[in-house]
């Protein structure tokens, strides 16, 4: 499970949440750069008749997260799992997280839209076309990917809560008309999505230089290890509209 360490719950802020979105931009870099070592592999993406029709990508993350589980992963609202369905009850003893989100709207899952867009828009963007058959080694990878888009999209219900804490009545009444585009209004910040896209970019470039001892000098083309571009791109066409989406959700069922 992803480690970017988030804050206390109970003492969320709008300024805490936007704190933890900005080091888990460490985490889902690191991770991309990680799994561009290989290439796109789509073999492990489509059904296999000796996993009973799962992807190798599915029957892996299907079974890590029942062991996930089983030691306490997922008992914290911050961790949601891909497929929910067949997770076991946890044999550690629990460490009862704090309450902090709206129970009728802590449970907004957008899962299966993140497993499709990873798989279908994001790995061809970053990893090279071809097939090297590493597939443990590039499906572990997908998976560190994986958790680390979840964990960073489905934080926008701590966002959500925070936002709607901070100006309940404005948010009252369009939750109340559930009126969409007023709420998308509402939880849009163009100029704190920019600073997030400027970020990633210069993020993606200092994380993935090639580094050596000794001064280089051919190092005037530079190659990084995933095109910072293509990092700020994934952030302005996929992290953050899903991010969005997970706050929409979450708002309109924060009366329920
Ligand atoms: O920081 C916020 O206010 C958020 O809602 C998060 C976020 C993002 O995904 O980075 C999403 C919507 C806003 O327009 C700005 C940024």
């Amino acid at each position: 499970l992803s480690c970017a360490s988030s804050a206390k719950s109970a003492s969320m802020t709008l300024a805490s949440v936007r704190n933890s979105l900005i080091k888990q931009e460490d985490t889902i870099i690191f991770c991309l750069i990680q799994r561009a070592r290989f290439p796109i592999n789509s073999h492990s993406y489509t059904s296999s008749s000796f996993l009973n029709g799962s992807s190798i990508l599915t029957y892996y993350v299907k079974h890590i997260e029942v062991i996930q589980s089983e030691v306490g992963g997922y008992a914290n609202p911050e961790e949601v799992p891909f497929f929910n369905y067949h997770l076991s009850s946890p044999v550690v003893p629990p460490n009862e997280p704090e309450k902090f989100l709206y129970p009728a709207a802590a449970s907004v899952n957008i899962s299966e839209i993140i497993l499709k867009t990873y798989i279908e828009k994001l790995v061809p963007l970053f990893t090279s076309s071809g097939d090297d058959g590493q597939y443990a080694l590039s499906v572990a990878s997908d998976m560190a990917c994986l958790q680390a888009l979840s964990r960073r999209i489905h934080y926008g219900r701590f966002v959500a809560e925070t936002k709607f804490r901070g100006a309940k009545a404005d948010y009252i009444s369009a939750i109340n008309s559930q009126d969409k585009a007023t709420l998308t209004k509402l939880i849009t910040n163009k100029s704190v999505e920019n600073t997030v896209k400027a970020r990633v970019y210069k993020k993606a470039k200092i994380f993935g230089q090639n580094v050596s001892l000794h001064d280089n000098k051919s190092n005037t083309t530079t190659k990084y290890k995933v095109d910072p571009l293509v990092v700020s791109h994934i952030y302005g066409e996929w992290i953050i509209p899903l991010t969005k989406l997970v706050e929409l959700e979450y708002l309109l069922r924060r009366l329920n």
